[in-house]
């Protein structure tokens, strides 16, 4: 089951569009965006949340074409990087507001997060500090039990120990294996501990969703210089970058090339590396 499956999402916006945009968040799972700024991942977002209307394509939630976004967004959260919140509010009267909102909202659940993310009731959000304001965001989106988490950069600014307790805190919400995450970020590494899959757009277009455990095993980076470069079948080649003399490769099937060229120089994977010498180097059709 996916919980969504988009399909040919296209957007004209001024200079820039989305081009038949094609992916899918499988139920269980946590699908990792990323892209260098102004791939088109907020605006992909956008079009998700119907905060953009779409001029073409399809956007499917759980596999239901007649349901439309109105019908399924009380069982989405949504989080992106700013607090919606008066900051004269405290997380206290925040739970009011919300139990109004949310015919699901969960109290008990709501103040057991905050208390497990150490996070005062009665403080008020002015004072609280960046990190904060993001537990806190996040916590709100799950107090109402949403079967699917949409988070435009969530760890973005954060220190390394915030991150962890937000990235286990998705781990803990996936596990029942029917909430999924769709989470944009520039924070790679934090999607190469949780991600199952990575999903790679270019200037509005995907370029790759693939599952990160094949992506970590079966694809990897070449280094070689000009001449070892024209020996390599185009068909093992996702995009190279030449730098100086040497080229950096991004080798799609490693174990055939490992066996073909036993006498190059293969790295592992990075994502970091895959965005860069995809975006600044050739990427082959
Ligand atoms: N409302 C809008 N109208 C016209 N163009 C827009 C609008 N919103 C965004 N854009 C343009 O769309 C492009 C993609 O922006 P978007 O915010 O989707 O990228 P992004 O991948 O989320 O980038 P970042 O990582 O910097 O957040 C940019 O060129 C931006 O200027």
């Amino acid at each position: 089951m996916n919980a969504v499956t988009v399909h040919n999402l296209c957007k004209k916006m001024n200079q820039f569009s989305i081009q038949n945009v094609s992916f899918q968040v499988p139920s269980g799972s946590i699908v990792g965006l990323i892209g260098e700024n102004g791939a088109g991942k907020t605006s992909t977002i956008k079009l998700l949340l119907n905060i953009l209307q779409k001029d073409d394509g399809n956007i499917i939630f759980w596999e239901d074409p007649n349901k439309d976004f109105i019908q399924v967004k009380d069982q989405i959260a949504t989080v992106f990087d700013q607090l919606a919140f008066y900051d004269k509010l405290s997380a206290e009267k925040i739970n009011h507001i919300m139990k109004h909102i949310y015919t699901s909202w969960d109290s008990d659940y709501y103040f057991s997060l905050l208390q497990q993310f150490n996070l005062e009731k009665k403080q008020l959000l002015r004072q609280f500090s960046k990190g904060m304001k993001m537990k806190l965001n996040i916590i709100i989106g799950l107090a109402h039990h949403p079967i699917l988490l949409i988070l435009d950069e969530p760890t973005s600014g954060l220190d390394p120990a915030v991150r962890t307790e937000i990235l286990d805190l998705f781990l803990d919400y996936i596990q029942n294996e029917q909430n999924s995450i769709l989470f944009s970020t520039h924070i790679t590494s934090d999607l190469e501990k949780i991600a199952d899959y990575i999903l790679f757009m270019h200037n509005g277009k995907v370029l790759l969703q693939e599952n990160k455990d094949h992506l970590m095993h079966h694809y990897g980076i070449a280094r070689c210089h000009h001449q070892q470069f024209t020996q390599l079948p185009k068909e093992l080649i996702f995009a190279y970058q030449q730098k100086n003399d040497i080229y950096h490769v991004v080798i799609n099937d490693t174990a055939t090339f490992e066996e073909a060229f036993p006498d190059y120089v293969l790295d592992n994977l990075s994502l970091d590396e895959l965005i860069t010498i995809s975006i600044k180097g050739e990427i082959l059709p």
